[in-house]
């Protein structure tokens, strides 16, 4: 028996296209299945101002195969000097959905990142009034602070304040990977939402030192005990409004994976869909897939939701050990799997 699953067609709110050759190599995998993407802007160097995510946008469009239909969302990458009229313009001229956050240091190209959140407060005030969503990298960065514990303490020490001080902001805690943070989001008010991954859902910390160290597990927020992959299913499961696709598909080459210090980040591009589809069935709640994908982001968002469909039928499908891409390989999540759906 076949069975398929018709939904409208589902964003990704949380993606990093890279630029260059890897952005021409990758985009199409995104494209392919999400309408429209919020684009990480943690380029080297990040994306700062109007003009820069203008010409971002613009080079992302270029390398889109046209017969797709794809939209990208720009973001403007946060610093402890950026002006607050950046985030009005941007928003006035249609250039920025959002503005990110990320801790100086914590994560992939983010050294340029906000060194304390006092140095924003103009930035957020400007932001809530707006009407700008705010998207969290959740994770402090004190090398005492162990790795396991980063998100957790964050809620803590960054997470509670912000809120509190700004509560009409709208805030997406991205990415999230523990137990604390699903609990934080669903119990915030209804300004407060999260992504989740489709790899947070489908392994635990244990993946990355399975007989030997993974590099192709590691990202970040690093991978946490059981009890937190369960508690993200059961969010991302659960109906609630608050919790939203975001795939965080970070390709790096393979050279800069399986290397003595390998970059974090997991390629999941090529196969999204069908990896939530499969964590979603697991759950026996595939008829919350379209809200997971396709209605809550949108809605957080303030944005109309996508009119096209996307069909996943129940057909095994073997996914590539390695793709080759123009300058370099990547290996994307599920390598060697064969996964029971497809998208048509
Ligand atoms: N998630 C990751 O492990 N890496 C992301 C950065 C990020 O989202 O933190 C990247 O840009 O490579
Ligand atoms: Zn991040
Ligand atoms: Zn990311």
């Amino acid at each position: 028996m076949t069975q398929t699953l018709t939904l409208r067609r589902p964003d990704d709110w949380h993606v990093h296209l890279r630029d260059g050759a890897m952005l021409a190599d990758v985009v199409n995998h995104t494209a392919r299945q999400f309408a429209r993407a919020i684009v990480m802007p943690n380029l080297k160097p990040p994306v700062t101002t109007v003009e820069m995510g203008r010409a971002y946008r613009e080079r992302i469009l270029a390398a889109v195969d046209p017969s797709l239909d794809f939209t990208p969302l720009m973001v403007a990458y946060l610093t402890d000097t950026m002006d607050p009229e950046v985030m009005r313009r941007g928003k006035n001229e249609g250039v920025f959905t959002a503005a990110k956050l990320y801790p100086a240091n914590a994560t992939t190209n983010s050294s340029h990142g906000v060194t304390d959140i006092k140095n924003i407060h103009e930035v957020l005030d400007a932001m809530e009034d707006v009407g700008m969503p705010l998207l969290v990298h959740g994770e402090v960065t004190h090398k005492d602070v162990d790795i396991f514990d980063r998100e957790a303490v964050f809620i803590d020490e960054v997470m509670v304040g912000l809120v509190k001080e700004h509560p009409n902001l709208k805030v997406v805690f991205e990415h999230i990977t523990t137990q604390e943070a699903a609990d934080f989001v669903t119990e915030a008010g209804e300004n407060v939402a999260a992504t989740i991954t489709p790899h947070h859902l489908r392994y635990n910390r244990n993946a990355i030192f399975e007989g030997g160290i993974r590099p192709h597990y590691y990202c970040l927020p690093i991978a946490k005990r059981e009890k937190h992959r369960l508690a993200l299913r059961k969010a991302a499961t659960s109906g609630s409004s608050k919790f939203f696709l975001g795939t965080d598909t970070a390709p790096h080459a393979v050279g800069a994976k399986e290397s003595a210090c390998g970059c974090a980040g997991v390629f999941n591009a090529p196969f999204a869909m069908e990896s939530y589809a499969l964590t979603f069935e697991e759950e026996n709640a595939l008829d919350q897939l379209e809200k997971f994908a396709s209605i809550n982001g949108p809605r957080f968002y303030g944005l109309p939701l996508n009119e096209g469909k996307m069909t996943l039928t129940k057909r095994d499908q073997l996914v590539p050990e390695r793709i080759t891409l123009s300058e370099t390989d990547i290996i994307p999540f599920h390598a060697g799997e064969t996964l029971g759906w497809s998208v048509s």
